[in-house]
């Protein structure tokens, strides 16, 4: 176990902090006026205490720090006051100043101390586990603190070395200040001996300038001139000593430079080392912090979140093995298993819980970390500040080397130029003076380092409290949750020991079922033994039942076939008395038409449309009796008369209706007669649309032949029937195929099978076999027909259109054959040529289909008139209606008037001629069959 506890016990001026251990003791001791850290062992402490003791007693504390300093601080001391040292004396303290000594700082022999500690721990860890001794958060916080200690130590021997370099440098400002004073003395008294010579040189020369009198001056020279020169040779040889010696004094500046020189670099080195290891021992202890960093601290944290993760996993699992067995014993009384699925989401949201608070913890950890980081880096960054700062006083101090070749100059020029040399040394003092202003402002500086260190160390106490308190608080929560796995436990064990109850219980109800199966079973042969004699019994019943079988349903053939053969005699009778029915019916229809006159005339009376709305004569002059169907009413310059017809339909009347009236007449095409349906009027009243009608409203020609279907579809048990199409028109009387597509010219000429019949070379005739084949068949006769435009209509047929259906039915009974025509007309409208303005190729035309519909005029006189002469041939259109226009056939005629004032001459014309086909009589019709053979004159 570690602890950690401040012992102010027998250090009154120290703090202590002891890191405890199962092992060992360390103590960690910081000077209260120094603020110097140190580590000392238990033995260290055991004897510091014995001699602090003795010391407090004789009234003295001595400080920790103070005494690992001992050295530097004597050293200190002592070049205060160089002052007044000589030369020598500097040196032989220069060289005492050791680069190594920091070595024997209390911080090193802290390092020193924790190395062998890591090394023991180490050792004794492996000796008694087998492996690494985990370290404590304390302990790593600790080794933090000692490390920031660690960088404050080095940070003060930089002070000290700096207050080092400060001494030397006032030393040599002294040093040059003593040579320059003696050099002054050296060159005045120079100067004065140069002025002494110069006197005698000058006294010398004075003496030779003088004339003298009598022979002595002419013979040799005199007395005073000799002694002058022998003093100039004399103060020459002084001045040529002097020299030299003044070379001498050069030579030995010269070497003490170079001396100095040397000592600087050796200084600079040994600075350059110092910053070296410096680096080093930072990086080391960066490494250092984060292998702590990996290995415990955060990671400790990490691991007890992961250790506590695995528990929740194994938890989880223990859940899974439960809800298995849970499953297992679904067999359990419901009431239980549902108790036991109720405690296992319990368990299952308190887990949950935990897991969710154990993120919360793990967040908050993290955070933690993030903040000894972030504490972390604002120390790095303040390292790296000082290293900066020692950066800038290393290269003041190279500066100030760089320096001294203007001193030595200085020195060297001084002996020619005093004033410039004195100025030089002005500036040199101010050079200095400056320096001192810098010192004393990095000495602030370094006070306020040593304040935002302090600073910081508060912060990293408080940042120790957070951990510890955090520490404390996964601690209760690792003693929770271990206090719910040990609860969940119980419940576990709870709930297999349930199971396994139940299970038992259930296992005796089985043994128990079991036992009476198999009492059940032994009871069981005798009954097997009766149900075999039943099954027997049974078979032979079985074979008996099929015999009797068999005898019933030949019985019950015989009365079948019995009864078949009354009812098939029934049917006989009544398919016969529908025969007669269909029959009398037929006849009865037949009679209808002939008192409807064979010759049917009915009148359209085409509604006033919207282009019918422009021009003159707008007024309707045309009205119907609703009373009477047959009666219209024309009104003409101011006479209105009144026209008796067959059937008179009303503008509104529909498609439909017009066809209603005339189907009895398609209706008995089927049974073999010649029917005749034309459409008669002026151009533009509407005949195409009542032949044709539209694809919308179609009108009678496709209503015919979809009614004759039908008719055909229902006599298909007793009749089957062919239908053969062909359409022709005629076209300024030339006679056209109107489903070929080349146009050609066709001929009517006569049958020559002597028949009588009429007959068409070449004209296309289409066997029909469905509804849907007619409605192509009557589209490509539509596309074929020739139309153009008229003043009176836009889409004017200027044809008479054809369309022929011939109907072939043979009994299946009797096989007799009919042959019934259907002859559907659609004219060419009348027009007076005036009105329509026709002109050059329609004149012409109008002119063909007036005469063609002059010879209808005539054919219909001729019948009124029951002539014996018929001018059937006076027009291809009459010519080709001559069977179905005849006596025997049955015609019918739809008269298309307009309503309009201005086409009341035309409509009057209409009336008439329909007033005039009316009274024609066809006589009976006849129905074309051959009840022996083939219909040949259809065929
Ligand atoms: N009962 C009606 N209801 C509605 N529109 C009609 C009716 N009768 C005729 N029309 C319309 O009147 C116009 C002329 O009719 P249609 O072409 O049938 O006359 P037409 O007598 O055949 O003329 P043409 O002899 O010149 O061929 C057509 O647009 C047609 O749709």
């Amino acid at each position: 176990m570690y602890g950690l506890h401040i012992s102010p016990r027998n250090i009154p001026v120290s703090w202590c902090l002891s890191v405890k251990s199962d092992r060992f003791i360390s103590y960690l001791v910081l000077d209260v006026y120094s603020f110097s850290p140190c580590i000392l062992s238990q033995n260290d402490m055991e004897t510091r205490h014995v001699s602090m003791e003795t010391q407090s007693r004789n009234g003295h504390t001595p400080s920790l720090a103070q005494r690992g300093f001992d050295r530097s601080s004597d050293s200190g001391g002592s070049s205060s006051d160089s002052d007044g040292l000589s030369d020598e004396e500097e040196d032989d303290d220069d060289g005492d100043q050791d680069p190594g000594a920091a070595a024997s700082t209390p911080l090193a022999a802290f390092l020193s101390f924790k190395q062998e500690a890591d090394r023991r721990t180490g050792s004794q860890g492996s000796l008694e586990h087998g492996g690494k001794v985990p370290e404590s958060p304390l302990v790593v916080v600790m080794s933090h603190l000692l490390s920031f200690l660690e960088q404050y130590a080095h940070l003060q021997q930089l002070q000290q070395q700096a207050e080092r370099y400060r001494s030397q440098l006032e030393q040599r400002r002294t040093r040059h200040r003593r040579q320059v004073r003696a050099l002054r003395a050296s060159y005045r008294q120079r100067l004065r001996d140069k002025n002494s010579v110069i006197g005698s040189l000058e006294e010398a020369m004075v003496q030779q300038a003088t004339p003298r009198g009598g022979d002595a001056g002419e013979y040799g020279p005199e007395p005073g001139f000799q002694a002058g020169l022998h003093r100039l040779v004399e103060s020459l040889c002084g001045l040529q000593g002097e020299r030299s010696r003044m070379c001498g004094e050069l030579h030995s500046l010269h070497c003490q430079l170079e001396q100095s020189e040397q000592e600087r670099h050796a200084r600079g080195q040994a600075c350059q080392q110092q910053i070296e290891e410096l680096k080093k021992c930072i990086e080391e202890r960066e490494e250092e912090l984060s292998r702590l960093r990996a290995e415990s601290g955060v990671t400790d944290s990490e691991k007890r979140v992961v250790c506590l993760t695995a528990e929740n996993e194994s938890l989880k699992q223990s859940l899974t093995v439960t809800q298995g067995l849970l499953q297992q014993l679904s067999v359990l009384p419901a009431q239980s298993s549902s108790m036991l699925l109720k405690e296992n989401e319990t368990l299952r949201s308190r887990v949950q819980q935990l897991e969710s608070s154990l993120h919360q913890r793990g967040e908050q950890l993290s955070r933690l970390e993030r903040h000894s980081e972030q504490s972390e880096w604002q120390r790095c960054e303040e390292l790296r500040r000082r290293e900066e700062r020692l950066r800038e006083l290393q290269l003041e101090l190279d500066k100030e080397r760089g320096k001294e070749p203007t001193v030595k100059y200085v020195t060297r020029t001084m002996e020619v130029e005093s004033p410039a040399t004195q100025r030089q040394l002005a500036e040199a003092r101010e050079r200095n003076e400056l320096l001192s202003d810098k010192l004393s402002t990095q000495s602030e500086t370094c006070r306020q380092l040593e304040k935002r260190l302090r600073l910081s160390d508060v912060e990293t106490a408080g940042l120790q409290q957070k951990i510890a308190a955090y520490e404390v608080e996964i601690e209760k929560l690792r003693r929770e949750l271990l206090k719910e796995i040990g609860h969940l436990e119980e419940r576990k064990e709870e709930a297999v020991r349930a199971a396994a109850e139940c299970s038992e219980q259930q296992l005796q109800s089985l043994r128990q079922q079991f036992m009476g199966l198999q009492k059940r079973l032994a009871a069981l042969p005798p009954t097997l033994r009766s149900v075999k004699t039943d099954y027997a019994s049974l078979r032979s019943q079985v074979r008996n039942f099929s015999d009797f079988y068999g005898a019933a349903v030949a019985e019950a053939k015989k009365q079948l076939s019995v009864v078949i053969s009354e009812m098939s005699e029934a049917n006989k009778d009544l398919l016969e008395k529908y025969r007669k029915e269909v029959a009398l019916r037929r006849k009865y229809h037949e009679q209808l038409l002939e008192l409807k006159g064979n010759i049917r005339v009915l009148c359209r009376v085409k509604p006033v449309l919207r282009e019918d709305q422009q021009g003159d004569g707008q007024a309707v002059v045309v009205t119907t009796d609703p009373d009477n169907e047959s009666a219209i009413i024309v009104l003409q310059k101011g006479k209105s008369r009144t026209f008796e017809l067959d059937k008179v339909f009303q503008p509104q009347a529909t498609q439909e209706e017009v066809f209603q009236e005339i189907e009895p007449l398609v209706t008995s095409c089927i049974d073999g007669y010649h029917v005749c349906i034309f459409a008669y009027g002026q151009t533009g009243s509407g005949k195409t649309y009542t032949m044709e009608g539209t694809v919308e409203n179609p009108g009678i020609n496709q209503r015919a032949l979809k009614h004759l279907f039908s008719e055909m579809e229902d006599k298909k048990d007793m009749w089957t029937y062919s239908v053969n199409v062909s359409s022709v028109e005629i076209y300024n009387e030339v006679l056209r195929d109107l489903l070929s597509k080349d146009g050609e010219k066709l001929d009517i000429k006569m049958n020559p099978d002597g028949t009588g019949q009429l007959h068409v070379p070449g004209l296309r005739v289409i066997e029909v076999k469905n509804f849907k084949h007619i409605k192509k068949i009557l589209a490509m006769a539509k596309r074929n027909r020739i139309t153009f435009g008229t003043q009176m209509n836009h889409n004017s047929s200027r044809s008479h259109a054809l369309l022929t259906i011939t109907v072939l039915g043979t009994d299946l009974i009797s096989g007799a054959k009919t042959c019934g025509k259907l002859n559907l007309v659609d004219l060419a409208g009348s027009e007076r040529v005036w009105k329509s303005g026709a002109e050059g190729e329609r004149l012409k035309e109008a002119q063909n289909i007036n005469r063609s519909l002059l010879a209808l005029g005539d054919v219909i006189q001729a019948l009124r008139g029951r002539q014996t002469h018929v001018p059937f041939r006076n027009s291809r259109l009459t010519y080709l209606l001559q069977d179905s226009l005849g006596k025997g056939n049955k015609t019918a005629m739809v008269v298309q008037i307009s309503a309009l004032e201005r086409n009341v001459g035309e409509t009057m014309c209409s009336l008439k001629f329909a007033q005039r086909v009316c009274k024609v009589e066809l006589g009976p019709a006849t129905q074309k069959i051959d009840r022996t053979a083939l219909c040949e004159q259809c065929s």
